[in-house]
């Protein structure tokens, strides 16, 4: 049955997480569905590098390492994102992009199962994770069968020749969801080790990295963490692998004593074996901050407010799915879904830029899907109503069909 605005209002008045939204700023009028690409900035961020800039970098310069923790940024990071996905805070770190903690965690793990030759993962994965795995595969002379599978076939695909099954759980498109638990059971099973990419899925919902036995894991840290552009990413490896788990990548800050400067290489024996060089102290700094909105966030209320929200755009896009042929792509069962909705449309891009003009951002994948991402902490139930509101005008009126909607120049 569809929701009248009196309804949601009403949602929206009984939201235990409506009071977050405080917490950043978004520009007036603006409805914003992309914080699955890039979360908005938390109203703290700003003083927080005013105060780094200007106090630690200015005045206290070098001191600032030691002084303002700067050196302890990553750990500090890594630990309050550990809770967010279900790990223990000394297993996850904050470093790099996701790209290099890929190359990172997957190197590693295939050392771990050296006799093994397959690695094995979603021919839809984001391509940076299939990048980079041809990359790794390249340095170690093409030795590894690349065995990219489409979702219906993973399961099959997964036999005793396998070293790592590596997927992203939401995938960027769709917003499917793996189930994660199932196939790391199942991964396990065969021998193999798990790697997953969280960056649909952190901060997004409540991931249980222990509960699920999961091995590794990597993610971004400007999508749903709202860290910013370029945002520092992050890498879990499991307790029971990180003495055995080598850093490639071993840079001095992996090292057991960075500051005693020794020729040899010896990986340091905790999570911070996984970082390389200098950590980006503007970028942790916003991130570190930026978390500080989920302080107190019960996951489980956070994800029932995700469900809701894509549920009742689900529900109000089916007059214009009949009316205007978008196809839904995303599951309607929740646990095959992560926190954003796609629909496939013919003149998908036009579409889209006709919408952000309205202001309504999502955003196109091609070849022809519109992509709406939804952010509990910061969504209202009534800006999904007028979403699809000014979708529906957009549509009726035909405005996707001017010409300045049409020119193909833009890549988000
Ligand atoms: C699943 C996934 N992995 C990785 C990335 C990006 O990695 P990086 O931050 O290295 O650009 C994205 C988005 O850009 C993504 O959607
Ligand atoms: N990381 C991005 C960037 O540097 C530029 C533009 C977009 C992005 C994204 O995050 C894309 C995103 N991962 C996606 O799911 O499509």
């Amino acid at each position: 049955m569809s929701q009248s605005q009196a309804e949601v209002e009403l949602l929206d008045r009984n939201d235990p997480l409506g009071p977050k939204r405080e917490a950043f700023r978004i520009p007036e009028g603006l409805i914003y569905l992309d914080g699955n690409s890039l979360g908005v900035l938390p109203r703290a961020v700003p003083a927080r590098l005013e105060r780094v800039i200007q106090q630690e970098w200015g005045t206290d310069l070098i001191r600032s390492w030691n002084l303002h923790g700067w050196m302890e940024l990553p750990l500090k990071v890594g630990a309050k994102i550990a809770r967010l996905i279900g790990a223990q805070p000394d297993e996850v770190v904050a470093a790099d992009s996701t790209s290099i903690n890929v190359f990172k965690t997957l190197l590693a793990a295939l050392r771990l199962r050296p006799e093994r030759r397959v690695i094995v993962s979603d021919i839809d994965n984001f391509p940076t994770d299939l990048y980079i795995a041809q990359g790794v595969n390249a340095l170690l002379n093409g030795k590894y069968e690349l065995r990219w599978v489409h979702k219906e076939g993973l399961e099959a695909a997964i036999d005793d020749s396998v070293a790592v099954v590596m997927l992203t759980e939401v995938d960027y498109r769709s917003g499917y969801r793996y189930d994660m638990r199932r196939i790391t059971e199942l991964t396990h099973q065969h021998g193999a080790l798990s790697l997953w990419d969280l960056a649909h899925s952190a901060g997004a919902f409540p991931v249980d990295l222990n509960d699920c036995g999961v091995d590794f894991a990597v993610g971004c840290g400007y999508k749903y963490l709202n860290g910013g552009p370029g945002a520092p990413a992050f890498v879990f490896v499991a307790r029971r692998h990180q003495a055995a788990a080598f850093p490639f990548l071993s840079g001095w800050m992996g090292h057991q004593a960075p500051f005693a400067f020794l020729p040899e290489y010896v990986a340091a024996e905790d999570i911070r074996r996984l970082t390389v060089g200098t950590p980006s102290v503007l970028g942790m700094s916003a991130l570190d901050t930026a978390l500080e909105v989920f302080d107190q966030v019960d996951m489980a209320v956070l994800r029932e407010k995700s469900l809701r929200l894509t549920d009742l755009f689900i529900e109000q896009m089916e007059p214009l799915c009949s009316a205007y042929g978008f196809q839904l792509m995303t599951p309607r069962a929740h646990e095959r879904r992560g926190s954003q909705v796609a629909y496939a449309h013919p003149e998908g891009y036009a579409i889209m830029q006709a919408l952000i003009a309205s202001g309504v951002i999502g955003d196109f994948r091609a070849p022809n899907i519109l992509r709406f991402g939804f952010t509990p902490l910061y969504l209202r139930y009534a800006e999904v109503l007028e979403a699809v509101r000014r979708l529906e005008d957009v549509m009726r009126n035909q405005k996707w069909q001017e010409p300045r909607f049409q020119v193909r120049e833009k890549v988000t």
